[in-house]
């Protein structure tokens, strides 16, 4: 289990709109030390940890991991069915749990953008079930293959409304910019962003606030390949639930848990990424051949 304490404590303090000097101040340390927890440069001590898990009205496991150890079931579908001129989903039963980062892979048009639309609300079912044990409002963000971006906003101000619909502190936006290496741009308008730029700022403001389930739809197409190892190293310190169609197979090997596969309206496949490797295969040539594609 990876130690995302750091992360766990800038999404937890800006989530209670705490600056470091009032959170310093309600646990007796200076502000230097919370800002070199949020670095990563130290941590701190059992007792502080405790302070910080009773401030934040949270778990250890929550604070250190970005997840309590139960592995909980946040999302349940069943017997799912959508058509458009013709059937798209025939039925798809799929659950999610609290740990989950999924791969979600099947070929062109094979409904999986349909699925993610359907689980977030922007279509409609046919039919079937789709049992949600989160809050879609405050646990469950996306970032959408179409970039969902207001082409005549400057970048920050693009973000200033994201952070004020989410109750992100708006003095974070510059840091978080210059991790995603968007600060050079924050006044230049959104329009005139390239794809890949684009692409991040979506990211940003998907990942900006912690949520419980994150559903990604290709999110590093038109990425650079320095953007892309950022973004998956970026990934891996998020808690919570990931869903992500992706066909980025050297990634897939790394970062996810299972792999689902869509096939004629229905989920074909759902495995354990390590299942499939202890067969020495890799997640690409497991898909190749279940999906026909050898
Ligand atoms: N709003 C819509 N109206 C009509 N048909 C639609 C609509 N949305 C999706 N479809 C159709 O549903 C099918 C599944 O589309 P979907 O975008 O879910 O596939 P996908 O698996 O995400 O594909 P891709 O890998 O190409 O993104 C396609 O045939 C598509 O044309």
């Amino acid at each position: 289990m990876k130690n995302i304490f750091n992360h766990q404590l800038i999404n937890l303090r800006r989530q209670k709109q705490l600056s470091q000097n009032d959170l310093a101040n309600k646990i007796y340390v200076s502000r230097q030390a919370i800002s070199k927890w949020e670095n990563g440069d130290a941590e701190p001590s059992l007792e502080k940890l405790i302070n910080l898990t009773e401030i934040f009205n949270t778990s250890l496991d929550f604070l250190i991991l970005g997840h309590d150890d139960k592995n909980e079931k946040i999302i349940e579908i069943h017997d799912l069915k959508k058509a458009f001129d013709k059937p798209v989903l025939n039925g798809v039963d799929l659950d999610a749990y609290s740990h989950d980062r999924i791969a979600l892979l099947g070929s062109n048009g094979a409904g999986k953008t349909t699925l993610f639309n359907l689980i977030v609300g922007l279509t409609s079912k046919d039919s079937g079930t789709i049992n949600s044990y989160i809050n879609n409002r405050k646990d469950l963000s996306i970032m959408a293959q179409e970039n969902l971006l207001i082409d005549n906003l400057k970048v920050i101000e693009q973000l200033e409304l994201s952070a004020s619909m989410y109750e992100v502190e708006i003095s974070q936006l510059d840091n978080l910019m210059k991790q995603f290496n968007l600060y050079a741009y924050k006044n230049n308008y959104v329009a005139s962003l390239s794809g890949g730029q684009k692409r991040k700022l979506s990211l940003l403001m998907s990942v900006m606030r912690p949520s419980k389930l994150l559903l990604l739809d290709e999110p590093t197409v038109g990425m650079d390949l320095k953007s892309i190892d950022f973004f998956w190293k970026y990934m891996d310190h998020i808690g919570g639930s990931i869903i992500t169609i992706t066909h980025d197979f050297n990634q897939i090997d790394k970062f996810f848990s299972k792999v689902i596969l869509m096939k004629n309206g229905k989920i074909f496949k759902n495995v354990a990424v390590n299942d499939i490797h202890s067969h020495n295969q890799t997640i690409e040539q497991w898909y190749r051949y279940f999906n026909d594609e050898v």
